[in-house]
């Protein structure tokens, strides 16, 4: 069973703008509502592949009712522990010509209840999958999940991390089954600007001999990279598409790699599933369709088997001229 831990879920609130003139009244044509948060986003797409998993985490308020009752109709399973205080936070997703996003902070969580997740998480069988993913909200420790892998580690449980920065990089030493950074956040830890799969990969491969077993590093519309448990290097691209809001396309990542990881898919391909699913919940209004990942899976497979039957082929750089006549 997979259970994924969202520390700090929100209402993911997408506005339609048509201007975003600071200091003035603006407007939006049309917005959408979704329960979101890292762990919920892998929840979604986990259950609509039908992989079975659990979404566990806090909420709080009206709006932590409205997650918990969305995901209950969307047919995911859920186990949240509901806090006394405050409100799930809503986060601003102003879907403009360039994307702006203002995510709110979300309640206090007192260790109270944080005891109450462990106790939870202390039931978790052994051959179990817990994913750890996104931010940790201000009032508990930056190395939370750090110090969750080793309070429950030796139990059989494969930790997946996603997350920024410290809260990754602590995470390492308790050799997680599996990270999914990003190209920008890699650069940031090494001190570098990587941007394609390729040159992701030399980064990729040190996360891994730092103890992460597969690291799977995304680079937006470039594609991914993965050095996979047995040291081995795999790249591939993104199926073409009309880039439509990228929220939770990373997490739709994680998603795809564990499905097709639990239907016993290999490594390699593995890494193609999850980009299909990446590039489908890019290209979506909210998280992707079955239907609509399994079209990208196809189409980035045609790409990929272009692309070898291409390659060492020299490229002939085509020369416009202005008259109709052939070269
Ligand atoms: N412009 C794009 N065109 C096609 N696919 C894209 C584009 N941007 C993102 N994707 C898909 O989404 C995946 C994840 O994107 P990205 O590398 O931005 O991850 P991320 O920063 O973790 O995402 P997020 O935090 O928005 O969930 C990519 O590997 C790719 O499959
Ligand atoms: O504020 P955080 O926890 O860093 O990110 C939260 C968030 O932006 O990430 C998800 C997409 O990955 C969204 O559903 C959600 O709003």
């Amino acid at each position: 069973m997979i259970y994924t831990v969202t520390f700090n879920p929100s209402v993911d609130y997408v506005m339609h703008p048509t201007t975003l003139d600071m200091g003035y009244t603006n407007r939006s044509t049309a917005e959408e509502m979704y329960a979101g948060g890292n762990g919920i986003n892998v929840s979604t797409i986990l259950t609509e592949l039908g992989v079975d998993n659990v979404a566990m985490g806090f909420i709080g308020g009206f709006t932590g009712d409205f997650v918990l009752n969305t995901l209950q109709q969307q047919g995911i399973n859920t186990n949240f522990i509901r806090l006394d205080k405050g409100n799930t936070r809503i986060n601003v997703k102003l879907n403009g010509i360039i994307m702006t996003i203002i995510n709110g902070m979300g309640p206090n969580i007192p260790i109270s209840k944080v005891d109450e997740l462990f106790t939870r998480i202390d039931r978790v069988s052994s051959g179990s999958t817990l994913v750890l993913t996104g931010s940790i909200p201000s009032c508990l420790p930056d190395d939370m999940y750090d110090m969750m892998m080793s309070k429950f580690s030796g139990r059989g449980i494969r930790f997946v991390v996603d997350a920024p920065g410290d809260l990754l990089m602590n995470a390492l030493a308790a050799e997680p089954f599996f990270i999914k950074p990003n190209n920008h956040e890699v650069g940031r830890i090494f001190g570098a600007n990587p941007e394609t799969p390729e040159e992701v990969l030399p980064y990729a491969r040190q996360l891994h001999e730092k103890g992460a077993q597969n690291v799977l590093v995304s680079c937006g519309g470039y594609g991914a990279a993965l050095v996979d448990a047995n040291g081995e290097e795999h790249v591939t691209r993104c199926p073409p598409c009309r880039l439509v809001n990228a929220t939770g396309a990373g997490d739709s990542m994680v998603a795809g790699f564990l499905a097709a990881l639990d239907r016993g898919w290999s490594y390699g391909d593995a890494l193609n599933y999850a980009s299909a699913c990446g590039s489908a919940t890019a290209a979506s209004n909210g998280l992707a369709n079955r239907s609509t990942i399994e079209r990208f899976y196809s189409s980035l497979n045609h790409l990929l088997a272009d692309e070898k039957a291409h390659a060492g082929e020299e490229v002939v750089e085509v020369v416009e001229t202005d008259d109709d006549s052939e070269a």
